[in-house]
């Protein structure tokens, strides 16, 4: 059984699917703490759930009708039998699943799923989220071109740090690079500065759509 704390259709706000309709299952709890993090809710020791078998999982998404589906949370890959989920979603060809995820977890095991394995889009959290220490360095190595890592930004420092790691392990050569603002925290433009000033090629900025379109606290969306 999973512990979801909410589940709905909306659009992707987030990454190379953003702008697109995209089913979304959250998942409840995270051993993280970011600084930053706008669904602390999600974590709460009581917060409320549905408990779902994969098979209601499954059959919510068929439902839906849309294509593409985000699992998230909350950290997903907590989830005690998440690779049943993962492994039984695979199985439908025309679903196309991303997972994001912490980069505190071992992705290892998730990344040997041979067919239509999920789309990772890995955050590796920078010192401002106050969590960098429990970053998984080696998830670098079992990303490819369908996945992405994920860069939320909220100082110039987050911002050198990630340049430091894309160049070092050439993270565009090998997968989707994403710079994301912490929300309201951090001038767009200094970003943008920043990507110009160091010719940061293949590297996108996004901003998370769904808190232009909605109120950056709404839930469901
Ligand atoms: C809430 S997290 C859940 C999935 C997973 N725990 C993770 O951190 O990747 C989903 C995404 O929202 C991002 N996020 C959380 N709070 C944010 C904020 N205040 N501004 C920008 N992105 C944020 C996270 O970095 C992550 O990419
Ligand atoms: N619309 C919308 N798109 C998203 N993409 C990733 C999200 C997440 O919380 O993981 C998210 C979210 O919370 N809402
Ligand atoms: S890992 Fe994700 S869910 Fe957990 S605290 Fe950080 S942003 Fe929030
Ligand atoms: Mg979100």
């Amino acid at each position: 059984m999973f512990k979801v704390v909410e589940k709905f259709i909306s659009i992707n706000g987030e990454g190379r699917l953003s702008g697109q309709l995209a089913v979304f299952i959250r998942f409840a709890g995270c051993n993280l703490d970011c600084s930053f993090c706008d669904t602390r809710w999600a974590n709460e020791k009581d917060v409320d759930y549905e408990l779902m078998t994969k098979e209601d999982i499954y059959k919510y998404i068929k439902f839906t009708k849309v294509k593409n589906i985000t699992l998230t949370g909350g950290e997903p890959l907590l989830q005690e039998r998440i690779m049943e989920l993962l492994e039984y979603l695979s199985k439908d060809e025309y679903l196309l699943v991303e997972i994001e995820t912490n980069g505190s977890i071992d992705l290892k095991k998730f990344s040997r799923i041979e067919k239509n394995r999920p789309k990772f889009t890995m955050d590796y959290k920078l010192m401002s989220s106050n969590m960098e220490d429990k970053m998984v360095i080696d998830n670098f190595k079992y990303l490819n071109k369908n996945d992405t890592v994920k860069f939320v930004v909220g100082t110039i420092d987050d911002l050198n740090k990630a340049k430091y790691l894309i160049d070092k392990y050439e993270l565009t050569n090998k997968t989707n690079v994403y710079l994301s603002p912490v929300f309201g925290e951090i001038d767009m433009n200094e970003i943008v500065e920043f990507m110009k000033n160091n010719k940061m090629n293949e590297v996108t900025l996004q901003i998370q759509l769904h808190k232009v379109i909605w109120h950056p606290d709404k839930k469901g969306v």
